[in-house]
């Protein structure tokens, strides 16, 4: 990993492999040239001062509480149906470009009287942005294949439906955790209603200072009692007495956990809760002072179910390949470890099984095209890898 050559062959295998996208925050995924467009747009009508907004896109390197002011931004800037449609298809077409073959989208469904917003109708807007797509075959339905989720103007062309890439998409409603039970409530209500939509669960998210785990453990429950998967941010700060109320909670997943002491460790273990690894965001927010004190080594000698993530690629100026490559530098990992990371994240979905399956396929059919694009490929145990996949089908 230390010579140019290598440099350069790792960062392309995380480019090239297929990948599984659990955590990503949509309007944290929004380009930055998208957001200056809007705060452009907005500045002229005398709505925001764009010189001040530029210099808060353009800076580098947020504290968490810095984030949440830039995400009161995004906000604003993003508010009418039309930009929710358009950032939901630059979002989907920007992983699809880096690979990423299956995507749990998070959003927080927004009301905005004045814009005349629900979250019904915010949410119908998403779903128009993941129909707009034509670029790509998006699948999005629960019952998988079925053609009336394919965009459109693929259904009209059956040979380039056969050419392009195909992108599975599912999608998770965000609780913001300054919320109450009745809104949470009501989100939990509409991820039931917009299941046919390919609304798989439920993430609490939002400030993690703010808010109380009491106000949002009714709907969590029903949430989990009608069938919904739950993931949510668990230990994003210091707060032991929510970290335990959490993991008592069992929640299908749990996403950052930097501030789990031993006992609550040991409790993820026994009840194998996979954790979404979003390295780049932690390290960006000061969660930790160096990359190589992140949890993920732990995790990953321990064998603990793990998943590496994004959590907001335009936030954090950063992909999914671009967070594979950072593990394998930071903690000394191979193609084949890196290989194994991508395909182990097909058990971990909230899609069910017959997308894991369709997965499967994918991943075995790149295991073997990349086995012959990569010299290194077969020394580094490629055949394990296929082996491996090949047991979990
Ligand atoms: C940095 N780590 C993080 N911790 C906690 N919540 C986060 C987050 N990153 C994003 N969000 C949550 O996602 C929202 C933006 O996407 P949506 O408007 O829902 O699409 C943010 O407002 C916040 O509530
Ligand atoms: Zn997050």
């Amino acid at each position: 990993m230390e010579r140019g050559g290598d440099v350069a062959e790792m960062k392309e295998w995380c480019r090239s492999i297929p990948k599984i996208e659990l955590h990503a925050h949509l309007n944290g995924c929004i380009r930055d040239s998208t957001l200056l467009e809007l705060a452009k747009v907005l500045g002229e009508k005398g709505i925001i001062n764009f010189a001040d907004v530029e210099h808060v896109i353009r800076k580098c390197g947020r504290s968490l509480s810095e984030c949440f002011q830039l995400f009161d931004l995004f906000h604003i800037l993003a508010t009418d149906h039309g930009t929710i449609s358009r950032i939901t298809k630059e979002v989907v077409e920007d992983f699809a470009a880096d690979e990423v073959v299956y995507l749990e989208l998070r959003t927080t469904p927004k009301n905005n009287e004045t814009k005349g917003m629900t979250k019904r109708s915010y949410m119908k807007a998403v779903i128009d942005g993941l129909r707009s797509v034509d670029a790509l075959n998006v699948s999005f339905s629960n019952s998988s294949e079925r053609t009336e989720n394919i965009s459109s103007s693929t259904q009209n062309n059956y040979a380039n439906c056969m050419e392009r890439k195909t992108i599975h998409i599912r999608l998770l409603l965000s609780i913001d955790r300054r919320e109450t039970t009745i809104a949470a409530m009501e989100t939990v209500c509409l991820a039931l209603e917009l299941r046919e939509f390919g609304v798989v669960g439920i993430d609490l998210s939002g400030n993690p200072i703010v808010g109380e785990w009491k106000t949002f453990l009714p709907a969590l429950k029903y949430a989990k009692e009608q069938g919904l998967s739950v993931t949510l941010h668990c230990g994003e700060v210091s707060n032991k007495k929510e970290i335990q109320e959490m993991l008592d909670f069992v929640p299908e997943r749990i996403g950052h956990a930097c501030f789990l002491d031993k006992d609550d460790w040991e409790k993820a273990r026994v009840l194998q809760i996979p954790v979404e690894i979003c390295l780049t965001s932690n390290l960006r927010t000061e969660r930790l002072s160096t990359i190589d004190l992140h949890h993920f080594a732990n995790l990953h000698k321990g064998n603990h179910p793990l998943v590496l993530c994004t959590d907001d690629t335009g936030l954090f100026s950063t992909t999914l390949s671009n967070e594979y490559y950072l593990a394998a530098a930071t903690f000394g990992l191979d193609q084949k470890d890196v290989l194994r990371l991508a395909t182990n994240a097909i058990e971990f979905v909230f899609g069910g099984s017959e997308v894991k399956k369709a997965l499967r396929g994918i991943f075995g059919d790149s295991a073997r095209k990349l086995a012959e694009v990569f010299p290194s490929w077969k020394s580094l145990g490629g055949e394990d890898v296929k082996v491996q996949i090949k047991s979990l089908r």
